[in-house]
């Protein structure tokens, strides 16, 4: 059995009748044949690759693989398209791997199918991609473009080290113990690890009080930090505009300080930081020369660290820009207006097929825990998109995961270098 890649939460082998299923693949030594009579294996992500009876199994007759030349990167990227569901078996209790990836990525070269006709809509990097009378968007892999910025700052930090002997420092409060955040917390670190950046890390108890803000007032003086992130969301006992308030404005790498926020919003006023999801959205719409200027915009959800910042940086982009929110009275009929869509709601599933004009651009923000007995945590993690019925509408569309909360990581990082460079007055 062969490991071909990994896609959203699966894996992808395939297996010569010949070779042994025991045999277990090496991901990073693998040729594929298209020609030898070999069976594609989907599985779903498992503590160990070799529980095959809980994957499904398709017939490679029913799956194809064709390079996508219309990525941006210059790497070769290949698809796998699976288009014939018939010899398609479903396991009790297992989500349709088939169902819901038709489009799989991999950073392997490969070759078309003779059977099937594929079209690129446009030579534009959004252009949806049509096999079979059936379109496809363009998945936009966030996960690849903040590998490649995670690289780009590292570069500048090793400069930044040699010119001046500093490395930026990025100090993370931490409150309480929610899972979920301290993961979050865990993996900026890993981020700064990644490129060079000082992380110091401060734990609170959940009933801590007066500690958080005298941990910030210490941080605002220390010069060798550069960057103040309090993890959201805080116990509720603790007040989050006076904790907020008090990071100095020069060290709010997440931007969430009211006199950024304020200063997004002007017109002719630059913030000194942009709130990390937001630009990490508009970043990838950048990247992946999908064109923002004149453009109609629907946001949905209008929270301070997200929706509303995404608004204000759609506008400052010269998009026009709607707000959709839980108030809001039929709001299929304004995201069907939309050609950019950013979605940040935490509802999952929420925008369906219908509710996107087609060849729009899809940034799905929401990141939502669903049950997923099948998957080592028990839930899998889902988007505020439905990714299987929108990405047959939309020209592009993020993954989730692998979408805009890599980004995130990436423009927090970014920030920080940019903090660091401004208070040495680095170029
Ligand atoms: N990928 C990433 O890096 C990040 C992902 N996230 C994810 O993004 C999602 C949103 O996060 P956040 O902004 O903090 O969430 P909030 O709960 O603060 O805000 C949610 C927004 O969605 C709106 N909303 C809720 N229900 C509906 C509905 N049925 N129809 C339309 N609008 C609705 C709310 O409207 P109202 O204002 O009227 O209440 C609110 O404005 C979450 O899934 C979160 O996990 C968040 C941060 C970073
Ligand atoms: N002060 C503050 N700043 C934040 O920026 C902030 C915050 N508080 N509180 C919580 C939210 C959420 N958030 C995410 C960051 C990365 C991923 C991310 O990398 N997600 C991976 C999946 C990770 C996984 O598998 O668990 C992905 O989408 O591919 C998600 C969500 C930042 N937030």
């Amino acid at each position: 059995m062969v490991y071909i890649g990994s896609y959203r939460r699966e894996y992808l082998f395939y297996n010569e009748p010949s070779t042994p299923p025991s045999q277990n693949p090496n991901p990073h030594s693998i040729s594929i044949n298209p020609n030898s009579n070999f069976r594609a294996i989907i599985g779903l992500r498992l503590p160990s690759v070799c529980k095959l009876h809980k994957m499904a199994l398709i017939d490679t007759a029913a799956a194809m693989i064709f390079t996508d030349r219309s990525s941006s990167s210059s790497s070769s990227t290949a698809r796998l398209l699976i288009y014939n569901s018939t010899k398609f078996q479903k396991f009790p209790n297992t989500i349709s791997p088939f169902r819901r990836s038709n489009s799989l990525r991999f950073g392997i070269s490969s070759r078309t199918s003779s059977r099937t006709i594929i079209t690129h809509c446009s030579s534009s990097s959004a252009s949806a991609i049509q096999v079979n009378n059936e379109t496809f968007a363009k998945v936009i892999d966030g996960k690849r473009v903040a590998k490649d910025i995670r690289e780009e700052i590292a570069v500048e930090i090793s400069r930044m080290k040699e010119e001046i002997g500093i490395v930026p420092g990025l100090a993370v409060i931490l409150v309480g113990d929610r899972k979920d955040s301290a993961t979050y917390v865990r993996n900026k670190k890993k981020a700064c690890d990644s490129v060079g950046i000082n992380s110091y890390e401060v734990r609170l108890a959940e009933d801590s009080t007066e500690e958080v803000l005298n941990h910030i007032s210490k941080f605002n003086d220390d010069p060798s930090v550069h960057g103040i992130l309090v993890q959201l969301p805080l116990p509720s006992h603790m007040n989050e505009q006076n904790i907020l308030n008090a990071v100095c404005i020069e060290k709010d790498v997440d931007g969430f300080h009211p006199l950024n926020i304020g200063l997004l919003a002007m017109r002719g006023r630059e913030p000194l930081f942009v709130p990390c999801t937001p630009k990490g959205c508009i970043e990838l719409l950048h990247r992946y020369d999908i064109p923002i200027k004149g453009k109609r915009a629907v946001v949905i959800g209008r929270s301070n660290i997200v929706g509303m910042p995404a608004a204000l940086l759609l506008q400052r982009e010269d998009a026009t820009v709607s707000i959709v929110h839980s108030r809001t009275k039929n709001p299929e009929e304004i995201t069907r207006q939309a050609d950019i869509i950013i979605s940040a709601v935490g509802q999952p599933d929420m925008v369906r097929g219908s509710w996107v004009k087609p060849g729009a651009v899809l940034i799905d923000v929401g990141i939502n825990p669903v049950e997923d007995p099948e998957s080592p945590r028990g839930y899998r993690l889902v988007g505020d998109i439905c990714y299987e019925e929108a990405s047959k509408v939309a020209s592009a569309i993020t993954p989730v995961p692998g979408g805009v909360g890599p980004m995130t990581i990436a423009m927090l990082l970014s920030n920080t270098l940019l903090s660091a460079k401004r208070i040495h007055n680095l170029r």
